[in-house]
């Protein structure tokens, strides 16, 4: 889906791994993942998308690649029009990889193992910000670090700043985490399940300040969540979109009023169904899913892969692939029932009754 002002594109992306361990491994046979699968995504100016479906379903693996931490099977991301690995590989590069690397930041779901146990808070911001900002004077650097961190509720900044990371709470070491990507001023911010470890308490106070230093600092986010709460909350709060993904795809993607209104995919139905919170009073049409066991991702269904799961299953889903169907509301959803003229509606249905 592509969105105008874009800052990276994600076109026709694929990460294939091709695993020879386990137990099919001791006789020679190699098996392919497809963590992603043929994604196309754009991440526009101030934008903000979540991420969102069960374990193993490709999210970790696609937001590594759209920072440039992974490299792509098939496929390219841009940043700003420039292929982020022929930057990286050298070739003459409109936009050197070392800018790419700073514009494109990442926040993991620990805190601690982003921060080095044996280094005080006040080195773990100084030293990125003078590798990136070499001519920032040492009490402008300070400066700059204590107003963010004041910024974040980290006060006193003098004392936060001569801490180890031990010496700080969870959602304390998150905070310093995002300042430390924020002084980079990046252009997007991947957060990988970065609110999933905190307390509940305290996940939509950090989801707030993300979402309030976003227009300060003009970042745009790329937000993971299993959470489809939470993934609602940011969805609504920035006005941004929902990305579902199934088996290294995105099944649907548009506006938090369709996916999570009026979702299309049976799919996103079934995760709004196991979300009691979302799904209040919306009646009971019996268990949107099948099948509770998610496919073996080495070995995916045929036609749509959702198919013996879908409660509305037909014959033309065992053997024909949906593409995206858009229904020009900014929402678009890989299910042969977005679309009212598809042969889908003649076809026999294969859920018993
Ligand atoms: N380096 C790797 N080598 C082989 N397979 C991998 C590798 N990284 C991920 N996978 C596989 O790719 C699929 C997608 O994994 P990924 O971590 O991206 O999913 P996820 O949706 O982020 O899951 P989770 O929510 O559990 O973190 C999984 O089947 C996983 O086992």
């Amino acid at each position: 889906m592509s969105v105008d002002n874009s800052i990276l594109s994600v076109d026709d992306v694929s990460v294939h791994f091709t695993d020879s361990s386990g137990f099919l491994g001791l006789f020679g046979e190699r098996q392919t993942v497809r963590a992603v699968d043929g994604i196309s995504l754009d991440i526009g100016e101030n934008d903000v998308v979540t991420l969102i479906g069960e374990s193993g379903c490709g999210k970790s693996t696609l937001g590594k690649t759209i920072i440039g931490a992974q490299e792509p099977t098939h496929g390219s991301i841009t940043y700003r029009g420039q292929d982020i690995w022929e930057a990286k590989n050298g070739r003459d590069p409109d936009i050197p990889f070392s800018e790419i690397r700073r514009s494109l930041q990442i926040i993991h779901q620990d805190p601690g193992s982003a921060l080095n146990p044996n280094q005080r808070i006040l080195t773990s911001l100084m030293l990125p910000l003078k590798k990136w900002n070499p001519n920032l004077g040492e009490e402008e650097r300070r400066k700059r670090i204590y107003a963010l961190l004041e910024r974040v509720g980290l006060t006193p900044a003098e004392d936060f700043v001569e801490r180890f990371p031990h010496q700080l709470s969870g959602g304390e070491k998150q905070r310093v985490v995002l300042v430390r990507s924020l002084l980079l001023n990046p252009d997007v911010i991947l957060a990988d399940e970065a609110i999933s470890a905190l307390d509940v308490s305290l996940r939509v106070e950090m989801m707030d300040l993300m979402l309030e230093l976003q227009d300060l600092f003009n970042t745009s986010y790329v937000f993971i969540s299993h959470d489809l709460s939470n993934a609602r909350y940011i969805a609504e709060k920035s006005g941004g979109r929902i990305a579902v993904m199934y088996l290294g795809r995105i099944v649907e993607v548009g506006p938090i009023e369709q996916v999570i209104g009026d979702p299309q995919h049976p799919y996103t139905q079934a995760l709004k169904w196991a979300t009691p919170n979302l799904y209040e009073g919306e009646g009971d049409d019996g268990l949107p899913i099948r099948k509770i066991d998610i496919p073996d991702p080495t070995n995916r269904p045929s036609g749509c892969h959702f198919h013996p799961r879908c409660p509305k299953a037909r014959e033309v889903c065992e053997t024909n692939d949906p593409g995206a169907f858009e229904d020009g509301s900014g929402r678009a959803a890989r299910c042969f029932r977005a679309d009212d003229t598809h042969e889908y509606w003649d076809s026999p249905s294969i859920v018993d009754d």
